[in-house]
Formats: structure tokens, C-alpha cells, sequence
């Protein structure tokens, strides 16, 4: 493919680096024939900061690589082209984030074309936010034991497991007449749609090549909301076909047989394999993966996760687990993590995004739009097309920077929607929403408009930032982390799908807006405070950045250190490439 790693290490980088880490340059020559051990021991010297630099605030970063897989990933990266198999694995995953798409994304037209299929009568809107809820209560609670499951039985395995659970949710779906059923279809969706929602970025970020870890993480968030842009449209065309919902949901078959196909002939994670100490297929899984990387440096490669893994403490499984989720929360940098990425997740939920996911179709409704679902399909267009435009900004400008554009943002347009809802004048007549100024008027229009703004702010920070959540977490509490986290973002997800529509009831629509207004307000002082920016950090970075506070300027100082020499790098690219080859 072509795509060339960037890493830091070369001689222009060293000279760069030089009067922080004293005459690097001629370590580096004076290095030339030596082993591959020592060449990579120069390598690693070439980023450490170990004296003051320039300002006060970078005055406190004192960056040392610590043993999470810096030496071969150096030497991996630098060389390595990104490999077909890389490719086709995180394709393979990202189905996963394709079905959270779909699953959570075909319910807003579903419930607006389901009539009076079961029980032969309307769905009351309790009735909708439970069949729209159930799946985020699924999601929940196999999202906390997700992550254990995957050290138990295997990243693929789980994979697999969910397309069964989507197989078993789909067509009870399918076949439903009745309510429940049709609600306990959605739970066992649901159970599917958590597992992978934890465990496609936790394979992608295990088989990543370190550099290009985030950008391949982000790839499972545009499926994700390619997959629900695709239920919208499936939705708007089904629309009107007698039981176009069943098909609807029965099209969710044909992701889930894809990937549980493909995984049939795919390895699991090196990780998993050394974690279940069968070196061998680790072994071939990395050599696949990096085909331009010399055998050596394979097994050292996998000598070092082998160490990683027997840092975690404990003598069986219970007692790992115990141990590293106190571990989680005893080590400070660990609890600021977690703070971060569950503060994060919530901050995703709670900002009202997912109402419109799932209640789109039954707002633009209730607004006066006739074909709701052209309305939603818009709305979701701009969610996948601005994922997209995170994809590409996300290393470049940095998370903190797109979060700090995105949730001002999202403040304004709930601001304004809640305006053109209080002007708009809608009552509640039983269940039944009743626009006082009849047809469909000016200020409804500046609803769906700022609605789609909102949607661009939401996608181009929160609704993808969240997901780079492996990041904040050291390996031997990564699992456990990121199940806090992913299990925070499903019961926030739980709370708005089943508590929406009450509240657009209970406090108005205008008065529901303004509230979400108010936590994306919070939020963004929350993001300010406590969100360091974590662009073209190393893991191990991250972890001296968190360690005695969220060190909000040293981080920017560090990330903008690093965007500047990889920009450099470009230039060294060969250089740096042949000297490496050439040392091993
Ligand atoms: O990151 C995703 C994405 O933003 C989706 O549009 C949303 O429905 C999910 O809840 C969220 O986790």
C-alpha cells in the first residue's frame, strides 16, 4: 500500500533533539555497526527529554519510553509499509462498528413505519423508548464484561459470539407480532452491538502499527456512522412497503454473515495468542502483519509482549482481574484515565446526540416535515461526512482542539433549537405531540438547520474522540479501562433512549434542548480542564503527562513537538529507513 510510517528517530531528529538530549548525532554514527539491541537503545535515546527545555511548562514534561513495546515498534514502524493484512483485519473489525451503526440506526425509521404491526395497535411512546432503549441495555451489560471476555475466550471469538446474538436479535425481530418479543429482539441485538463496540477498536489497536494506531481507530467510527447513514436510507426507501421494517432488520443479516465468514479465516490478535502463551501462531500473526520486518526483530517482538503480559499481577484469572481493576484505581495517572475516558463517553451520551439518532424520524415529524426520513438522512449524511473530516483532523489539529471546536458548537445550535422550539409552540395532547401554529413554518426549518449543525460540531469532536479511548491506558489495565468506559458510553445511551421522549413531555421540547444545552456548556469547561492533547503522543507519553495532574499545557507543548518532527520526517523518510536496515 505504500502508506510510510513516520516515526521520529532519524538523524535530523536527533540534531533536532540534540541540545535536550546532549550530542545524539554522534551516538548515532559512532553506532553504526553495532548490535540491533544497542542500535535500538540509540533510537529511543534520540526521543527521551531528559533536561529542561525552553519554557516552564515543558520544563515539567520528563519523558522516558517505558518497556510498552518501544523498542521493535521503532523498528517495525519505521520500516514497515502498511500491510494488506493490517488492512483486511481492520476492515474485518470495523464491521462490528458497521452493525452499532445499522442496529442503532434502523430504529428511527422503524418505529415510524412499524403502524400497528404488533399488537395491532400504535406504539405508545413508552413503548418506543423501550424497544429503542433495550438495545442499549444490552449493549450495556455485556459491554462490562466485554473486556474480560476477550483476555478469556479471545478477541475473535467474542467478535463471533456477537454475530451470533445479532443473528438470534434479527430474527426474533423479524418474526415479531407482539411487543416483547419484538423488545427482547432488541436486547439480544443489543448484547451483540456491546461486544463490539468494545472489542472492534480493541482489536484494531492491538494489531495497529503504533504511529497509525489512531486513524485506524477512527476507521471503525466511520463505519459506524456509515452504518447508520445506510439504515437511514435503507429506512427512507422501506419507508413505505408494507412490513418494510422486518426487511429492514433483516438486512442486518448480511454484515453480520460477512464478517462472521472472514473471521472463520483470520487469526486473532499476537496479543491474545501470547496472552494464552501460544507463541507460535503470535509469531505468524506478526509476520503477516509486517512483511517487511526481518525475523529477529518478530521474536523480539514477541518476547516483549510476552513481558508485558506477565506484568499484570495474579496467579489466575479472578485474582488479574482484581488486581487490575485496583490497579485502575490506585495509579493516579490511571484514575485521571479513566476519568477522562468515562467523563468522555458520558459527555458523548448526555449531549443529546442520540435522541436524534434514534427520535429524528418522530421530531422532524412532529415539526411538520412529511418525508421525516429524507430529514434524517441529511442529518446522519453529515455525521458520517463529518467523521470523515475527523479521520483526517484528528492527528493533524489534534483531539483536544477539534473537542474544544466541536462542543461550543453543539452548544450554540441546541442553544438556537431551543429557541425555535419555544417559538414554535408544540403542546402535548395524551401522548401525542400537537404543533400549535399549524403546517410546517419558519422556525421549524431553523430547527432541521441547526439540528444539522449541530450534527457537524457533535461528529467533528465528541461523537469520534471518545472512541481513541485505548490511548489514555497503560496495557495492563487497557481491557479493564475501556470497559469502563464503553459501559459508561451504552448507559448514557440507555438513559436518553428511554428518558427522551418523557422529557420532551415533561419539560418541553424547548426546555429539553436547553438542557442539553447546559451540559454541552459543562462539558466544554469539563474538556478544558481535564483533557490534555494526546496527538502524536506516545502511549507511554500519555501516561507522564497524567501522572501528577492532566498537565494541560505540557501535553499541548509535547504534541506540538512532535507534530513539528513528524512534519520533518518526511524529508528523512530514506534516510532514516536505510540507516535502520542497515544497522540490523
Ligand atoms: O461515536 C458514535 C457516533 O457518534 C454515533 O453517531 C452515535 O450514535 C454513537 O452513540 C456514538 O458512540
Amino acid at each position: 500500500m505504500g502508506i510510510h510510517i513516520p516515526y521520529v528517530t532519524s538523524k535530523a531528529s536527533r540534531s533536532n533533539t540534540s541540545d535536550e538530549v546532549g550530542d545524539a548525532d554522534s551516538l548515532g554514527s559512532s553506532n553504526q555497526r553495532e548490535s540491533p539491541a544497542k542500535t535500538t537503545k540509540v533510537m529511543l535515546e534520540s526521543h527521551e527529554i531528559q533536561r529542561a527545555p525552553a519554557s516552564d511548562d515543558e520544563d515539567r514534561i520528563q519523558i522516558k519510553p517505558v518497556n510498552d513495546e518501544d523498542d521493535t515498534s521503532v523498528m517495525i514502524t519505521f520500516n514497515q509499509s502498511l500491510s494488506p493484512f493490517i488492512i483486511t483485519l481492520t476492515f474485518v473489525a470495523s464491521i462490528s462498528g458497521f452493525m452499532f451503526g445499522y442496529d442503532t440506526g434502523y430504529i428511527s425509521s422503524a418505529l415510524i413505519s412499524i403502524g400497528t404491526d404488533l399488537d395491532n395497535k400504535v406504539l405508545t411512546y413508552g413503548e418506543k423508548e423501550i424497544v429503542t432503549a433495550a438495545t442499549s441495555l444490552g449493549a450495556l451489560i455485556t459491554s462490562i464484561f466485554a473486556g474480560t471476555a476477550a483476555d478469556l475466550f479471545g478477541r475473535k471469538r467474542c467478535l463471533m459470539g456477537s454475530n451470533l446474538m445479532f443473528v438470534i436479535g434479527a430474527i426474533l425481530q423479524v418474526s415479531a407480532h407482539t411487543f416483547w418479543q419484538m423488545a427482547v429482539g432488541r436486547l439480544i441485538m443489543g448484547f451483540g452491538v456491546g461486544i463490539g463496540s468494545l472489542i472492534a477498536p480493541l482489536f484494531i489497536s492491538e494489531i495497529a502499527p503504533k504511529m497509525i494506531r489512531g486513524r485506524l481507530t477512527v476507521i471503525n467510527s466511520l463505519w459506524l456512522t456509515g452504518g447508520q447513514l445506510v439504515a437511514y436510507g435503507c429506512g427512507a426507501g422501506l419507508n413505505h412497503v408494507n412490513n418494510g421494517w422486518r426487511i429492514l432488520v433483516g438486512l442486518s443479516l448480511v454484515p453480520t454473515a460477512v464478517q462472521f465468514t472472514c473471521l472463520c479465516f483470520l487469526p486473532d490478535t499476537p496479543r491474545y495468542y501470547v496472552m494464552k502463551g501460544d507463541l507460535h501462531n503470535a509469531t505468524e500473526v506478526l509476520k503477516r502483519s509486517y512483511t517487511d520486518t526481518s525475523e529477529e526483530i518478530i521474536e523480539r517482538k514477541v518476547e516483549e509482549l510476552v513481558t508485558l503480559n506477565q506484568s499484570i499481577p495474579g496467579k489466575n484469572v479472578p485474582e488479574r482481574v482484581w488486581n487490575t481493576i485496583k490497579e485502575l484505581h490506585t495509579v493516579p495517572s490511571n484514575l485521571r484515565a479513566l476519568i477522562i475516558g468515562c467523563g468522555l463517553q458520558a459527555i458523548q451520551q448526555f449531549t443529546g446526540w442520540n435522541s436524534l439518532m434514534y427520535f429524528s424520524g418522530t421530531i422532524f415529524e412532529t415539526v411538520g416535515f412529511k418525508n421525516s426520513s429524507a430529514v434524517s438522512i441529511i442529518v446522519s449524511g453529515t455525521n458520517f461526512i463529518f467523521t470523515l473530516v475527523a479521520f483526517f483532523s484528528i492527528d493533524k489539529i489534534g483531539r483536544r482542539t477539534i473537542l474544544l471546536i466541536g462542543l461550543p458548537g453543539m452548544t450554540m445550535a441546541l442553544v438556537v433549537c431551543s429557541i425555535a422550539f419555544h417559538y414554535l409552540g408544540i403542546k402535548f395532547d395524551g401522548a401525542v405531540a400537537v404543533v400549535v401554529s399549524s403546517g410546517f413554518s419558519s422556525w421549524g426549518i431553523v430547527i432541521i438547520i441547526f439540528i444539522i449543525v449541530f450534527a457537524a460540531f457533535y461528529a467533528l469532536g465528541i461523537g469520534t474522540v471518545p472512541w481513541q479511548q485505548s490511548e489514555l491506558f497503560p496495557q495492563n489495565v487497557r481491557g479493564i479501562g475501556t470497559s469502563y468506559a464503553t459501559a459508561t458510553n451504552w448507559a448514557g445511551s440507555l438513559v436518553i433512549a428511554s428518558t427522551f421522549l418523557t422529557m420532551l413531555q415533561n419539560i418541553t421540547p424547548a426546555g429539553t434542548f436547553a438542557f442539553f444545552a447546559a451540559l454541552s456548556c459543562v462539558s466544554t469547561i469539563f474538556c478544558y480542564f481535564c483533557y490534555p492533547e494526546l496527538s502524536g503522543l506516545e502511549l507511554e507519553e500519555v501516561q507522564t503527562i497524567l501522572k501528577d495532574g492532566f498537565n494541560i499545557k505540557a501535553s499541548q507543548a509535547l504534541a506540538k513537538k512532535r507534530r513539528q518532527q513528524v512534519a520533518r520526517v518526511h524529508e528523512l523518510k530514506y534516510e532514516a529507513t536505510q540507516e535502520i536496515i542497515e544497522d540490523i
